[in-house]
């Protein structure tokens, strides 16, 4: 893989036992795990490299214990994240309120971050649509409000799990290159001599004052690509 380097948050999160863990187990190791269920304690991380056209993509994913006794440690875990994947079961209706509380707390809390429902075990419908508790246009129109994107998916068979992902990790670099325009846009306008820019999806301390430039110019902008 070539090209810039990108790293990106994201945060799973969504009622316990609605198949968080499930998820980025299919995704990084490409596996189901049969068993026993065990409940994820505080969080988990693991870190996934993709590619995005030329970017190298790196998704660090934080796996949130969906027990409401966890509750305030999620809220650690969520800060500055640039993704949330917020899980609910579709034959739990319970668990899309609890996704509901999680986007609201995210829209008013970080608004950065970009939100993917996710409607999990959609194998078990295919076995008796009956067992469906989440209506699919209810939730669509809700993605719509709040501007989320809506997946349902399958940990069992793999079912869109991988474009789940892959839509996190495109979506945030296509946004980092919006960013990356509208700051350069910024600072032609702030300094008309002004004619090269450091480039990067790293998180940058500048080190000092640059002749000619502001430098609370310099923080805008190096905000503005971070
Ligand atoms: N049939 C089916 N079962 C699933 C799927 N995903 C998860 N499960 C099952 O659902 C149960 C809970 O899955 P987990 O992935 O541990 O759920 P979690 O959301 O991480 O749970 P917490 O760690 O308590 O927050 C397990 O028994 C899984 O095998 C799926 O796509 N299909």
């Amino acid at each position: 893989m070539s090209g810039q380097r990108v790293d990106v948050k994201v945060v799973m999160l969504g009622k316990e036992y609605v198949g968080k863990t499930s998820l980025v187990e299919r995704y990084v190791h490409d596996r189901f795990l049969v068993g026993p269920y065990q409940n994820t304690i505080g969080a988990a991380f693991v870190a996934k490299v993709m590619s995005v056209g030329d970017r190298t993509v790196t998704l660090g994913i934080w796996d949130t214990a969906g027990s409401e006794r966890y509750e305030a440690m999620s809220r650690i875990y969520y800060r500055g994240a640039k993704a949330a994947i917020v899980c609910y079961d579709l034959t739990d209706s319970s668990s899309f309120e609890r996704a509901k509380f999680w986007v609201k707390e995210l829209r008013s809390l970080e608004e950065g971050c970009q939100i993917y429902l996710c409607g999990t075990k959609s194998d078990l419908l295919e076995e008796d649509r009956r067992r469906r508790r989440v209506d699919f246009h209810d939730v669509q129109d809700y993605a719509d409000n709040i501007k989320a994107q809506l997946f349902e998916t399958s940990s069992k068979t793999g079912q869109s799990v991988d474009e789940l992902f892959q839509k996190v990790a495109e979506d945030y670099v296509s946004v980092a290159a919006f960013q990356r325009t509208r700051a350069w846009t910024w600072a032609r306008r702030q300094t008309p001599t002004f004619t090269a820019v450091v480039i990067t999806d790293s998180p940058l301390t500048w080190p000092g004052r640059v002749k000619g430039v502001p430098q609370s110019g310099w923080t805008q902008l190096l905000t503005g690509l971070g």
